[in-house]
């Protein structure tokens, strides 16, 4: 989709009860990774199961761009990468449309090298900053040649002769950061350690592993963990099966618990213990849900959910809790909507830079839907009404934020009045399919 499509609104009414099965896309983090460690091995990697949504599209571009192969035969994503080390400087800027992760990723990925990269986004991801990628990277000896203020993009980086490899301690919770400085690592000669003061998503440890890194993690007595990668090693190409994003099924999932009557199964979710903070939260809500089949599945915990319709009441949720759930937060504080009670969410500063200030648009969005509701500096507090009982009729801001979009589609579906959202377009950028699933399922969404 070009950065300026027009808006298109979407509007969600009570349904019925939801009832069926259904398979979420690939995990957004897990697909992310797939392309670019693929892109970057040398060999073949194939993988399966893929998320086809724009944010990881764009990852694909720019790992052609810088001369992997990267071509679909079938169901399958098939890579030839470059070998660590032999990434070739792109010839157009590189453009990550609204994709945090892509772009943070690939700026350590690239920083490193001894040539000139440039990174442009939409207009959500122009107002991210990006510091916190750019501080470590120039301590690293990388130049950001141009930025817009306050070190956001579009900017462009110049990787030194030699890196140097550092050790840091990551500042706030996220793996963004973590993965930025260990991917800036894989091409520096020496030991680059990260330290991470609180465990966030830990699939690039894992799976840089898997394609055969030099990289290990010890948990200090305190649950500090330290990330030791030793650069300039092989990567060999792998077979990669995708399961299904923990962060999607919320929706589904969200919906079921509650339109009355609901039972619905989603099958092949990651169960990652860094992803699961909302399916926990759920539960000690009341949440009717049920993890069944638990398998392992290349490395990664996976199973099926089976969700019914519950009667929900509101918790504290635990601060601490906050980087297993990061980006479930929004559909969260729509299940606290029907929830008896208030549901006190904390620790939510990192909520503020994301595709939106995803804080205040879940805020501004409840209050637009008669929800009762606090906002902190970090904080939210919703006060839910079993039934949905004068809830809804409102039309919701995304600020080109999928995740704003599809929560309070979500919304609508047990409100006692339909929610309109401005804009759905940005759906397509993590979870292509969610109209349709969601209407397989028997939700009246259009
Ligand atoms: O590493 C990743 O794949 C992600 C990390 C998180 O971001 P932060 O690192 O900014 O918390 C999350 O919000 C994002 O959707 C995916
Ligand atoms: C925060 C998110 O993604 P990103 O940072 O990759 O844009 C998200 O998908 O909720």
């Amino acid at each position: 989709m070009s950065h300026d499509a027009a808006p298109q609104p979407a509007t969600a009414r009570r349904s019925n009860a939801l009832s069926g099965v259904a398979r979420v896309p690939g995990d957004k983090s897990i697909s992310h990774r797939s392309f670019m460690f693929g892109g970057l091995a040398s060999g073949e990697t194939r993988i399966t199961g893929l998320l086809e949504g724009e944010d990881v599209l764009r990852t694909g571009a720019a790992m052609k761009a810088m001369g992997a192969h990267i071509e679909k035969h079938g169901g399958e994503w098939i890579i030839r990468g470059t070998g660590n080390g032999a990434l070739l400087q792109p010839e157009a800027p590189l453009d990550f449309g609204n994709a945090g992760t892509g772009s943070r990723l690939t700026m350590g990925l690239v920083g490193t090298y001894d040539m000139e990269t440039t990174f442009v986004g939409d207009a959500s991801l122009s107002g991210r900053p990006m510091g916190r990628v750019l501080d470590p990277l120039r301590q690293m000896g990388v130049q950001v040649l141009k930025s817009a203020a306050g070190d956001r993009m579009p900017l462009t980086l110049r990787g030194p002769r030699q890196a140097t490899p550092i050790a840091y301690r990551v500042p706030m919770a996220s793996a963004q950061v973590k993965s930025a400085v260990l991917l800036a690592g894989l091409n520096t000669p020496g030991i680059t350690t990260v330290v991470e003061p609180v465990m966030t998503r830990d699939h690039t440890e894992k799976m840089l592993k898997g394609f055969g890194a030099n990289i290990h993690v010890e948990t200090d007595e305190r649950g500090v963990r330290h990330i030791f990668i030793d650069g300039q090693g092989k990567l060999t190409g792998q077979v990669i099966a995708v399961p299904g994003d923990p962060s999607s099924a919320a929706f589904p999932l969200v919906a079921a618990l509650v339109v009355p009557g609901s039972d619905i199964t989603i099958e092949n979710v990651l169960m990652n213990p860094t992803r699961t903070g909302l399916l926990l939260t759920l539960q000690e809500m009341g949440g009717n849900i049920e993890v069944l089949n638990p398998r392992n599945e290349g490395g990664e915990d996976v199973a099926d959910l089976r969700v019914r319709a519950s009667d929900l009441k509101g918790v504290a949720v635990p601060p601490e809790r906050a980087p297993s759930m990061i980006d479930e937060y929004p559909v969260l504080a729509v299940a606290a909507c029907f929830a008896e009670g208030e549901t006190l969410m904390q620790g939510l500063e990192e909520l503020r830079v994301k595709e939106s200030d995803r804080l205040a648009a879940v805020a501004r969005g409840l209050e637009a839907n008669g929800v009762d509701c606090t906002e902190g500096e970090a904080a939210l507090a919703v006060r839910g009404r079993p039934g949905g009982k004068g809830l809804g009729g409102g039309t919701v801001a995304t600020h080109l934020d999928h995740r704003i979009a599809m929560s309070f589609l979500i919304m609508g579906l047990a409100a006692e009045k339909p929610v309109t959202v401005d804009d759905a377009n940005m759906i397509a950028t993590s979870f292509p399919e969610f109209m349709g699933l969601m209407a397989g399922l028997g939700a009246l969404i259009e």
